[in-house]
């Protein structure tokens, strides 16, 4: 199996052998809109071979150091076909270059702590001996994997986010069934490739691609899989979930993440990274800032930073090192996002800059005179905009961010630890990032948020914790 390029017929992955099939799906470049690639659509079959090939090579040695040397080679590989990999991703994803390499970097290093991990699992001593008659025994737990994992991945951060499923599940002795994204998948085909070349096990990471709806099923539907991790919307996690029956099903949803701006803050310095978060991935991360509150006192000073900052963003070629935000993974999304800033400024809402659609690139837009029940402030937008309001009290802030269905991570500009613990004890989300936004992450970080936005922590040491079952063993001497 090759890398894809341009037209480019990409097969399944099972069992360590390439199987091409003759119905396919097309993979576009997000911003000419050519057919980039063609990748195999699996059927019921193929899923079920997947996971009869992750099951039999669970069942063989792995060890902890083994797995280690796979994956400090691959994230090795990673590193050494960087430009490569960026390339694909620019391709697919539309993201553009800069932001490709960024990416690169980031799921390397998410290799690199998986790696780490794999050596460092342990149980506990537990003194069963302290307890009256059990003077003779002694007792330990151990972690030990699941098995086989379906690992299934959303189209945005296609390269680091299928690491943080397939890295951790590797270092913790399972076999994955992964299916990536359907508008996004060559990215996870080139890692199953360069997996192979740095030793993985055949059997030990399976790649099936095509209709997710179908795939999830027939996962679903096979009993081989022992357990689910999905990223990826809302609606459709909660789909897997009840589908999975008694398997765990480990979720990272969505999120219409809130930064806070207090009087106290640097205000350029808050400007300037929420325009980066904001807009980085045309707005398509869990994590972009969505909602800005900002104390009255200092909104019109933060408004005009925000939009000088948002105006300096350069749209277009995402292939160009000077682009800072490409086109959205398809029209039609670009086009949702139309109509919702149309609608919000139907009800009142104003445009500070941006508004505008190019295809499938929508200007980064700052709105304001915003309600919180416009679909912009109340839904998840996963697009370049963001709504900006002011705000009076600490109570009031607080409670808007929380009036959310959601709650992945939030950031608070201040310097007044008075406020930064208050909102620590209060503000309902899964992260809370003090002096910057929500869309800080590091990828060793526990990461994952509560409500709608999930049930699961990645970041490989506690991914890993999901992906294995604790043991109790107890000696009768
Ligand atoms: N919390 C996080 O860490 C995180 C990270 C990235 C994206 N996301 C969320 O993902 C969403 C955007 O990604 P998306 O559009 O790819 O999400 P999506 O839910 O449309 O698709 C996610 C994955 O599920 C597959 N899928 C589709 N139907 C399925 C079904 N019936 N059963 C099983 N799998 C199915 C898709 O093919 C894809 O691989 C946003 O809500 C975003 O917030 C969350
Ligand atoms: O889209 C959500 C991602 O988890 C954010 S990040 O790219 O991992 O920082």
């Amino acid at each position: 199996m090759t890398a894809s390029t341009p037209y480019s017929k990409s097969p399944l992955f099972i069992g360590g052998e390439r199987k091409h099939k003759e119905e396919t799906q097309p993979v576009f470049h997000k911003y000419t809109g050519e057919k980039w690639a063609e990748t195999s659509k699996a059927s019921k079959a193929d899923v079920d071979e997947a996971a009869a090939s992750a099951q039999k090579a669970f069942r063989q040695a792995f060890s902890p150091y083994a797995r280690y040397e796979v994956l400090q080679k691959t994230a090795r590989l990673m590193r050494e076909n960087q430009e490569e990999l960026a390339a694909i991703l620019v391709a697919e994803v539309g993201k553009p270059v800069k932001e490709s390499c960024g990416e690169v970097t980031r799921a390397a290093l998410t290799m690199e702590i998986s790696a780490e991990e794999a050596k460092r699992m342990h149980g506990e001593g537990v003194p069963v001996e302290a307890a009256p008659g059990s003077e003779n025994r002694q007792a330990f737990t151990k972690h030990v994997p699941v098995g086989v994992i379906a690992a299934i991945t959303p189209f945005n951060v296609p390269l680091n986010l299928v690491c943080h499923k397939v890295g951790p599940a590797v270092a913790a002795g399972n076999s994955v069934v992964l299916k990536p994204a359907s508008t996004t998948p060559l990215s996870a085909l080139r890692l199953a490739e360069l997996m192979e070349e740095a030793g993985l096990p055949a059997g030990r990471l399976n790649v099936v691609t095509g209709s997710g709806s179908q795939i999830g099923d027939w996962l679903c539907e096979n009993q081989d899989i022992d357990m689910y991790t999905f990223t990826g919307s809302p609606e459709t996690g909660r789909k897997l979930k009840e589908n999975a029956g008694l398997r765990n099903v480990a979720l990272e949803l969505g999120n219409n993440s809130a930064a806070v701006v207090h009087h106290d803050a640097d205000i350029e310095a808050a400007a300037k990274a929420c325009a980066q978060k904001s807009f980085n991935n045309a707005g398509q991360v869990c994590i972009s800032v969505q909602r800005i509150y900002v104390h009255h006192n200092v909104y019109d000073t933060f408004l005009e930073t925000l939009k000088q900052e948002t105006e300096s963003l350069k749209t277009g070629d995402p292939s160009e090192e000077t682009t800072d935000v490409g086109p959205m993974i398809s029209e039609e999304e670009a086009v949702r996002i139309e109509q919702w800033v149309a609608e919000a400024a139907a009800h009142g809402a104003e445009i500070q800059t941006g508004g505008k659609r190019h295809g499938p690139v929508y200007e980064p837009t700052v709105l304001t005179n915003i309600q919180d029940d416009m679909k912009v402030c109340k839904e998840e937008a996963f697009g370049p905009i963001v709504a900006v309001d002011a705000y009076t009290t600490t109570d009031e802030v607080t409670a808007r961010v929380n009036d959310s269905d959601y709650g992945l991570q939030a950031g608070v500009f201040t310097n007044s630890l008075e406020f930064a613990m208050k909102a620590s004890e209060e503000m309902e989300v899964g992260g809370l990032i003090i002096n910057d936004t929500p869309g800080y992450r590091v990828d060793h970080m526990p990461y994952g948020g509560v409500k709608k936005s999930g049930n699961g922590k990645e970041g490989p040491k506690y991914a890993i914790e999901e992906m294995t079952e604790e043991r109790l063993v107890v000696l009768n001497l």
